[in-house]
């Protein structure tokens, strides 16, 4: 370009750009930016980037060259036109024979270039963020028409850029307290466990048999999978295998995989150098490496989007992973927990979690049974909630009677224990007198509905009450027993009842089974 750029020209352009430019925002600014600029300087070339000082490299938001878009442009400052750029932070012109003044920037002659400009973008107290460069094949004139409009393309591309680096850093900010709520939590946690809180209560056939399986996979460095509805105990299980495993002494890291913000998720996980991708202030360390010698326990795994799923996997499978922006190899000791209320078998089946990741994390599969499943302990459960939660609010520990415990014993409990001690710990902070629970107000509609009945008195059922609790009965019987009827470890038998005759009251209630 060696004519100056005509005020009439210059003014009808910067129009059309001014306009093209104030719609929008992010990538495609910056994408619109590099066009309009080279359009009108007439330029064949113009990069806008971002600095990343750790590594001391630049990489492009948005690269147009020769009526294209380059991709994925990012280089080493050293030895270009760029370097004086960002070390002395002002304009720097070439207006000829930039391969001869540069000759150890590989891509100049590939580029045709002869001509070069560029400004540094910096924020409001003079930091460098990057920089906005174009190049010519023809020797350039940096007159004052061609230096204002260029001034004025990168005062835009500083202050879109600042803008999202503030973005960025409210994002990191966000995940960080988000992480600092987690460790709060896990503190909690420490505590629940000094107070005796984190005991796994039960003594179900179907809780027993998972204890029992539980304490026998804690103590190998296996891989354990722990699966079950929303609010049965996935923590509170994860949490039993690392104290009951040698690394009880070492971390318990959790990750909610549902809970990271996207596009931070990498970070989340390997941690990331100080610059490594706009916004990253600070070097950070990630949860695998907060985890070493220790256990990491990623919950809502079903929840985690598929190219992590990828990088996951490579690190399960290599034992090593880099941060992000950081070329080294980092290795880290950690025992691999996971847990999902999803269907992860379907998930796969469905192509929204990867077959091969499965596989790894679905070593030894830990299914924590419903409460609806558990039988009794409920009533267990439910006595020991509500001592923990009157010595808590320093309340007076109401007895259950024979009501409540139909009450609690009739409820489905979709939300399982976690519904259980919300509705415990309600009842017992409304309860009128201090002695009663106030059930009746604190369980959802479908229990049913009280009854009258006097002090001491048992209670008064209809025939309908009567036919549902009959039900409800035989139901956790057979789900007790699998489905069986006959035999020694039959439902009949359980019920004391012949087995035609329990045959016959499961067809007349219309149980199938
Ligand atoms: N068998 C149990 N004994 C005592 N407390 C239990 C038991 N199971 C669950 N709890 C308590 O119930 C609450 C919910 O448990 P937890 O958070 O471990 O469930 P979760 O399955 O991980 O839930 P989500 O799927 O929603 O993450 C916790 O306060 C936990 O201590």
């Amino acid at each position: 370009m060696s004519a100056d750029v005509s005020p009439a020209f210059d003014q009808r352009l910067l129009d059309t750009l001014v306009r093209a430019l104030a719609s929008s925002s992010g990538q495609p600014f910056f994408e619109q930016l590099v066009r309009q600029l080279a359009l009108v300087l007439g330029v064949k070339g113009a990069w806008v980037t971002e600095w990343l000082p750790a590594r001391r490299r630049l990489r492009a938001l948005a690269f147009w060259f020769d009526d294209h878009y380059i991709e994925d442009y990012e280089y080493d400052i050293g030895g270009t036109p760029c370097e004086p750029v960002i070390n002395r932070c002002e304009l720097t012109l070439v207006p000829e024979r930039v391969i001869e003044l540069y000759p150890q920037d590989p891509d100049l002659p590939a580029l045709g270039a002869v001509s070069y400009l560029a400004q540094p973008l910096v924020d409001a107290g003079g930091v460098v963020l990057g920089h906005l460069a174009v190049l010519d094949d023809k020797p350039l004139t940096a007159s004052p028409g061609v230096l204002s409009v260029f001034r004025l393309f990168t005062a835009r591309a500083g202050a879109e850029l600042a803008r999202l680096w503030r973005d960025q850093a409210l994002a990191e900010r966000e995940t960080r307290l988000r992480v600092l709520t987690a460790e709060a939590a896990q503190l909690r946690e420490d505590i629940r466990q000094l107070q005796g809180e984190a005991e796994i209560l039960g003594e179900s056939p179907p809780m027993r048999r998972m204890r029992e399986e539980l304490g026998r996979v804690a103590a190998l460095d296996t891989t354990v999978l722990i699966t079950g509805e929303t609010g049965t105990g996935k923590e509170l299980v994860a949490s039993a295998l690392h104290r009951q495993s040698g690394r009880a002494a070492m971390p318990f890291v959790r990750v909610n995989c549902a809970a990271i913000a996207p596009g931070l998720q990498e970070s989340e996980f390997f941690g990331h150098e100080k610059g490594a991708f706009t916004g990253a202030l600070q070097r950070r360390e990630g949860r695998f490496k907060q985890a070493d010698g220790g256990t990491l326990f990623l919950d809502e795994v079903g929840e985690m989007p598929p190219d992590l799923q990828a990088k996951l996997l490579r690190v399960l499978q290599e034992g090593e992973f880099e941060r992000v922006g950081g070329g080294r190899t980092e290795k880290v000791d950690v025992r691999l927990l996971a847990a999902t209320h999803r269907d992860l078998a379907a998930m796969v089946a469905a192509g929204t979690f990867r077959q091969d990741l499965w596989y790894r994390l679905n070593v030894f599969p830990l299914r924590v049974p419903p409460l609806r499943e558990r039988g009794d302990d409920i009533l267990l459960l439910a006595r020991a909630l509500l001592a923990r939660f009157a010595r808590r609010h320093g309340l007076p520990l109401p007895e259950l009677n024979e009501q409540d415990e139909r009450r609690l014993r009739g409820y489905p409990w979709p939300g399982n224990v976690r519904e259980l001690e919300n509705v415990l710990e309600r009842a017992l902070i409304i309860s009128p007198d201090g002695r009663r629970l106030a059930l009746d107000r604190a369980l959802p509609e479908m229990a049913p509905a009280p009854l009258p009945m006097g002090p001491g008195e048992p209670a008064i059922l209809t025939a309908a009450e009567l036919a549902a609790l009959e039900k409800a009965n035989l139901e956790r019987a057979l789900v007790h027993c699998h489905g069986k009827i006959a035999g020694a470890d039959g439902a009949a038998a359980l019920l004391g009842l012949h087995p035609n005759t329990l045959s016959s009251r499961l067809k007349s209630l219309g149980i199938k089974r």
